[in-house]
C-alpha cells in the first residue's frame, strides 16, 4: 500500500465519520420530537428542526457531490453541540416533574453520538460535547451533580483512553507502511542494478529507456562494447582478477561519459551505453573517450594476442531511429562484430560502414 492510498483511505474514514455524524443526528432530533407522554402530540421545536435540516442538506450534498471534499466535521460538530444544547434547555423548560432523568438522557444521547462518530476526531468531539455538559451542569442546578459529573467522567476517561490507543496504533501503521513503501523502493531501485558493478542491467535499461523515450525527443545512439579477449584474461588470471577488471572497467566507461547517458552491464563482458541527446560526432568522440580510459587504466593483459598488454575494448555504435531500439542494437552489434574483426581496441559506427558498404562489401555482409 501506498502513503497515498494510507492518505485516501484515512480520508475515506473521515467522510464515513461526517455521514455516520449527520445521520445519527437526524435521527436522534427526530427521536426528540416524539411526544412527552401519551396524551401530547409532536413536540418539535426551532432547534430540533435546525439539526434535521441542516443535516439533511449536508447529507444530500454528501450524496451530490461524493468527491468534493468537506473538511467541516469540526464546524458541524460545534453547530450541532449548540443546538442540542439549545433544544435540551427549551425541552427542560416543559418538564413538568424534574427527577433528574430527563438531563442524564439528554447528556447520554450526546456522548453517544459523539463516541460513535467523533471517537478519532478530538476537537470535533469537545466541540459537540461541550455546549450540551455545560448546559445539563447549569439546568440541574447541582441537584444530580454527583450522577451526572460520573457520567461525564467515566465517557470522557473511556473516551481519552481509546482516543490514545487508536492514534498509538495510527502512529505504528503510518510507520509501518512507511517502511514497507521504502523497502519496496529500495528492492525495486536494487533488481535494476548489477551488483557487481554497480551499472543498470538490462531491466534498469529497459526502465530508463521507456522514461528516455517518452521525454526526450532529441537524438540518441546506442553503443555497444565488448573487453578483448577476456575469456583469455579469465583463463590466465582467474576469475577473481576477471571481477576486478569488470568492475574498474565499469568505472571507466562511467566516467568517460555524461551523467545523463544510461551505462548498462549488458552481458558478461558485454556493456551498453544509451548515448542521449547527442549528435553523431560527439557520440563517436565519447565511445572514443570509454575506449581511451579502458586503456589507460592498464590492467595488463598479456593475452590479449597482437592487441595491446593491456585491457582494452570494442566498440559498434549505432544511431537510435524512431524509437526503434532493437534495430539500433542489431546495427550496433553488427558494428561491434566487425569492429573485433578488424583487429580489436576499435570503435566503428554502423552509417560509416554502410557508406563504407561500397568498397569493402566482404566486411558488410
Ligand atoms: N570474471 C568474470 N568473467 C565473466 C563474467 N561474465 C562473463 N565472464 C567471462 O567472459 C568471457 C567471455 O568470453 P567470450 O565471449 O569468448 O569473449 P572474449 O574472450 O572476450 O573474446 P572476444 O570478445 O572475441 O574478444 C567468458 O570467459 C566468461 O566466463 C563475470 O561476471 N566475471
Amino acid at each position: 500500500m501506498k502513503l497515498q492510498t494510507y492518505e485516501a483511505l484515512l480520508h475515506s474514514k473521515y467522510r464515513l465519520a461526517l455521514l455516520l455524524f449527520l445521520f445519527l443526528n437526524t435521527a436522534t432530533s427526530l427521536f426528540f420530537m416524539l411526544p412527552l407522554g401519551k396524551a401530547s402530540s409532536l413536540s418539535w421545536s426551532i432547534p430540533t428542526l435546525l439539526i434535521t435540516f441542516f443535516s439533511l442538506i449536508l447529507l444530500s450534498w454528501y450524496f451530490l457531490k461524493p468527491k468534493v471534499e468537506l473538511p467541516i466535521l469540526t464546524v458541524t460538530a460545534f453547530i450541532m453541540g449548540l443546538l442540542w444544547a439549545w433544544q435540551i434547555a427549551w425541552r427542560f423548560s416543559l418538564v413538568f416533574y424534574y427527577d433528574g432523568s430527563f438531563l442524564l438522557i439528554s447528556l447520554i444521547s450526546i456522548f453517544f453520538i459523539s463516541a460513535l462518530t467523533l471517537s478519532d476526531y478530538f476537537v470535533a468531539f469537545c466541540l459537540h460535547t461541550a455546549p450540551v455538559t455545560l448546559t445539563v451542569l447549569a439546568l440541574d442546578d447541582g441537584e444530580h451533580l454527583l450522577v451526572l459529573l460520573s457520567t461525564i467522567a467515566l465517557t470522557l476517561i473511556g473516551f481519552t483512553l481509546q482516543h490514545m490507543m487508536r492514534r498509538r496504533s495510527d502512529r505504528f501503521t503510518r510507520r509501518l507502511v512507511s517502511q514497507l513503501y521504502e523497502e519496496k523502493e529500495t528492492y525495486s531501485d536494487l533488481s535494476m542494478l548489477d551488483p557487481l558493478t554497480g551499472l543498470y542491467n538490462r531491466r534498469g535499461l529497459k526502465n530508463r529507456l521507456e522514461n528516455i523515450l517518452e521525454n526526450h525527443a532529441g537524438s540518441h545512439f546506442v553503443l555497444l562494447l565488448d573487453i578483448d579477449h577476456f575469456k583469455a584474461y579469465n583463463d590466465n588470471y582467474g576469475h577473481a582478477m576477471g571481477d576486478q577488471a569488470l568492475a574498474r572497467v565499469s568505472v571507466a566507461i562511467r566516467d568517460a561519459v555524461r551523467s545523463r547517458d544510461i551505462v548498462t552491464r549488458y552481458g558478461g563482458e558485454e556493456f551498453l551505453v544509451l548515448l542521449t541527446n547527442v549528435n553523431a560526432s560527439i557520440a563517436m568522440k565519447l565511445a572514443e573517450r570509454i575506449r581511451q580510459y579502458v586503456l589507460d587504466l592498464e590492467i595488463p593483459h598479456r593475452f590479449n594476442e597482437r592487441v595491446s598488454t593491456h585491457v582494452t575494448v570494442s566498440a559498434g555504435i549505432a544511431a537510435l531511429y524512431e524509437d526503434d531500439f532493437d534495430q539500433a542494437l542489431a546495427n550496433a552489434d553488427r558494428a561491434l562484430y566487425l569492429a573485433k574483426n578488424r583487429g580489436r581496441n576499435t570503435i566503428l559506427a554502423y552509417e560509416d560502414l554502410l557508406h563504407s558498404e561500397l568498397s569493402h562489401p566482404a566486411d558488410v555482409i
